[in-house]
Parts: C-alpha cells; structure tokens; sequence
C-alpha cells in the first residue's frame, strides 16, 4: 500500500532473552516526535483510526493482526485493504495519514504495542484537538476487523 512501511525486525537472542533495533534515522527519514505503549488485552482491537496529519510508526509485540485500509481518494492503491498477522514476531509498521488501521491481539497472552508518531498526541503543551478520526464506535463504517 502507497506509503506503508512494514518491517520485520532483526532479534538478535541470547541466553537472557532477545533485542531488536526498533528505529535508526539512518534507515528511514520518518522522524518521530514523540512515543508511548499500549497494553492489549488478547481478544481485543484498538481501531479503526485515521489520521489527517499524523504518520504512526507502531511496533507490534506479541500476535497481532494489523488491517489497513487506503482511505487517500488520490493514492494508486486508493479503496485497498492490507491485513498482517505478526505470528508473534516483532514488526514495525509505519502508517501514513489517510491510512485506516486497526488491530487485534489474536494471541492468548496480552500485547505490548509502541507507537512513535510523528505529531504530538494534542499538540503542543496538549492544547490542540486529537487528530484523529475514530471508526470504532460507527455502525455504517465500512472498516471492520
Ligand atoms: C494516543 C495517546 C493517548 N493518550 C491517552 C488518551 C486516553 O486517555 C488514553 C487512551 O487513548 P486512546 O483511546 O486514544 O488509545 P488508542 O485507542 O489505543 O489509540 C491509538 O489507537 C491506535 C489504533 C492508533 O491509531 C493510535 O494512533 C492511537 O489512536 O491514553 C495519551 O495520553 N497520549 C497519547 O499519545
């Protein structure tokens, strides 16, 4: 899809356990401005959103199905729907505004997710509206996981 990024990352294990690179500016010109994590209980979504102006660059960790839907009347995969299934392997998923995405934990265990976007959650100083349109709670959306 136009503008989706999708990485399987590079864990490098050892008897204590496992590291993964998550972001190096000198791989990507995505540039963060900030970062948080989620827990996602299993059996559970978070989504569908879009953004109008924010890119996402999440990092899955646990068993994740990522959906997206192309929502940018003007892009060449305009109308596509993406689907991924992480099978428990650490993947990182940048998501461009106008990028529907939703996802669910399908593993029995609960799930980390970090988020680096791009733009700060309300602004600066959490003064500006979300930018965000949220699908989760409408009937008539066509994005459904
Ligand atoms: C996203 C975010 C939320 N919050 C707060 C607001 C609220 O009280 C609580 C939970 O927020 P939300 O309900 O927005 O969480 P959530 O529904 O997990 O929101 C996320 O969903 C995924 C699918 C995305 O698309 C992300 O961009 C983000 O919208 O955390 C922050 O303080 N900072 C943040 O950056």
């Amino acid at each position: 899809m136009e503008g989706v990024v999708i990485k399987e990352l590079n864990v490098f294990t050892d008897e204590r356990g496992w590291l993964t690179e998550l972001f190096r500016n000198d791989e990507t010109d995505f540039r963060p401005v900030m970062s948080y994590v989620s827990l996602t209980k299993p059996g559970i979504s978070r989504g569908p959103h879009e953004h109008v102006d924010q890119s996402d660059f999440f990092c899955f960790l646990g068993n994740f199905r990522l959906c997206l839907w192309d929502n940018r009347k003007g892009s060449v995969s305009f109308g596509e729907k993406f689907v991924l299934d992480t099978g428990g392997k650490p993947v990182t998923a940048i998501v461009p505004p106008g990028v529907v995405h939703a996802y669910k934990n399908m593993g029995p265990a609960e799930g980390l997710v970090l988020n680096l976007p791009d733009r700060l959650f309300r602004g600066q100083g959490k003064k500006d509206p979300v930018d965000e349109v949220r699908y989760e709670n409408d009937p008539d959306s066509p994005f459904r996981i």
